[in-house]
């Protein structure tokens, strides 16, 4: 799998594939990602991206032509890749979006905005336009690593627990369950004692309740399609 990140701030993107996960995922060869400045594709000195908003207003929008410049040398080697525009605008990203972009695209181009927005003719050249969420953020980069990062988690071999990607919460239609490690007792606040029984059985019972309690509790809309045995335990929490 491929990334191309356009920004004008590439440090930000540089930085973080370097460590956790996606590094190691970068060292294995399993993925690549390259990042450009979208400033080495403007045409004056002062590599300008942005100018003020025709019809007035506060702030300042990226101009098309980095973007277009950009994406036509890309589009150079005509390889298949699907880019994707990270707005505000755009349609909510979740994990099954995370899951359909590993199984479709071997390369995709994420470009990053900043400012009040990007001029509007530069989703012309789009396939997609995604947001992480309904908050404010400075810029597309940190929407790029989300979608990064959780893309590259499901591919096959990224982790070195393959079990994590699918326990990871979402992966199964609710959160997740509490984790513990050492030490047992911290400030007398105790591990619970069903972890340390060894009775698998009773642990992955506890781990569902507790799954299907903090869903019930912080996302009740992820709660749909249950099977009847999860349904079972989750009226018995009502
Ligand atoms: O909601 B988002 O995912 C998002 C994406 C890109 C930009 C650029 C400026 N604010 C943004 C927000």
């Amino acid at each position: 799998m491929k990334f191309e990140v356009l920004t004008i701030f590439p440090e930000i993107i540089e930085c973080y594939i370097k460590h956790g996960v996606l590094g190691k995922a970068l060292n294995k060869g399993i993925v690549e990602v390259k990042v450009y400045n979208l400033r080495d594709f403007t045409s004056d000195k002062h590599k300008k991206v942005d100018d003020y908003p025709y019809g007035g207003g506060a702030g300042m929008v990226m101009q098309i032509e980095p973007f277009y410049n950009a994406i036509m040398h890309l589009k150079a080697d005509e390889k298949p890749r699907k880019l994707v525009l990270l707005s505000p605008q755009g349609r909510k990203f979740t994990q099954k979006l995370a899951q359909k972009f590993m199984e479709e695209s071997k390369a995709m181009v994420l470009i990053c905005g900043r400012y009040e927005g990007i001029d509007e003719r530069v989703k012309a050249f789009v396939d997609e336009e995604v947001s992480i969420g309904d908050y404010v953020l400075s810029g597309g980069e940190l929407a790029a690593l989300v979608i990064i990062d959780s893309v590259v988690r499901l591919i096959p071999g990224a982790l070195g627990d393959e079990l994590s990607a699918v326990e990871d919460s979402f992966m199964k239609g609710f959160l997740d369950y509490p984790h513990y490690t050492r030490p047992e007792d911290f400030k007398g606040m105790k591990v619970p004692e069903v972890l340390l029984s060894g009775d698998h059985k009773k642990i992955a019972l506890w781990r569902k309740r507790q799954a299907l309690k903090n869903t019930l509790k912080n996302r009740p809309d992820l709660l749909k399609n249950l099977s009847p045995e999860d349904m079972r335990i989750l009226k018995e929490l009502c």
